[in-house]
């Protein structure tokens, strides 16, 4: 039988923000059930490359092949979920933390009322992140980390085959980073794609299959995720990634002196 293809995949992806060449051929794909951190220093393109695949930022040049579909066709929306990178959940409209997860399922339901099935993803997403009890509670009264978990909520109630994150630990406590990563290890073992970018990997660093680091417009292959730590704080250290890769692979750190001493 054929390999499944890849959920996503991005091929010499390129893209700009005004005058400015953000992507300069970003290769990137992803297999089902596969977690793939995205590494790289402030302004290197990370929330570029991730909004240009869910189509917030047109291509200028490459491919991008969603389930297998060229983007052009793709239609299946509801079988991507998105969080945005640290906003709020609050849109000036007095919604409830329910409303807003409940629009996760929006997707699916195609404006119709939500049926049972709906209601239990929601309800279940409102659980994973830890928030059942202020499903009454306007957004409007939430903590900026409590937003964080409505957007993370939202995009779970999907439930989607493509999970795209962008930094969804920042403002988070440690606690419900905790709670956050047990519901994204549930989310990774049913088979969800996840695509995340960090800055810290912290409790999520057991989930993650595979990093990529974003340099220079272009994404480059980290070798060991076991060594996502260095890479996700200090990413101005890896001035050679392939070099990088090495070190990450002989279990030294990046910019390691001495090549006797292991970490
Ligand atoms: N609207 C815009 N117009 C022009 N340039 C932009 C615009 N938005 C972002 N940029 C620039 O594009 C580059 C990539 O930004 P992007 O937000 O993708 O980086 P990032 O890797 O996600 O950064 P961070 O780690 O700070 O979130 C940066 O140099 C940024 O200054």
């Amino acid at each position: 039988m054929a390999a499944p293809p890849p959920v996503m995949s991005l091929r010499g992806a390129t893209a700009s923000l005004g005058a400015r060449t953000v992507l300069r051929g970003v290769d990137l794909s992803l297999g089902p059930g596969e977690a793939v951190a995205l590494l790289g220093a402030n302004g290197s393109g990370k929330s570029t490359a991730i909004r240009a695949v869910i189509g917030q930022v047109p291509l200028t040049g490459g491919e991008l092949e969603l389930f297998g579909t060229p983007f052009a066709r793709f239609r299946d929306w509801r079988r991507i979920g998105y969080v945005p990178q640290r906003t709020t959940a609050a849109a000036g409209v007095p919604a409830t933390v329910r409303e807003v997860v409940s629009s996760g399922r929006l997707a699916r339901t195609k404006l119709r009322p939500l049926g049972r099935a709906d209601k239990a993803a929601v309800t279940h997403a409102l659980e994973v992140v830890g928030l059942a009890d202020r499903a009454r509670d306007s957004v409007n009264a939430l903590s900026g980390g409590q937003h964080q978990r409505v957007l993370i909520a939202r995009a779970l109630a999907g439930e989607p085959d493509l999970l795209i994150m962008d930094e969804p630990l920042a403002g988070v406590d440690l606690r419900a980073q905790d709670v956050l990563a047990e519901a994204l290890r549930e989310q990774v073992s049913r088979g969800t794609a996840v695509l995340l970018v960090l800055h810290e990997a912290g409790p999520l660093a057991p989930l993650i299959d595979r990093a990529v680091l974003l340099r220079d417009g272009r994404a480059e292959d980290v070798a060991d995720p076991g060594r996502l730590h260095d890479l996700a704080c200090h990413p101005h250290d890896a001035h050679d990634a392939g070099a990088a890769a090495a070190a990450i692979q002989s279990g030294l750190t990046v910019s390691e002196a001495d090549p006797g001493t292991h970490v």
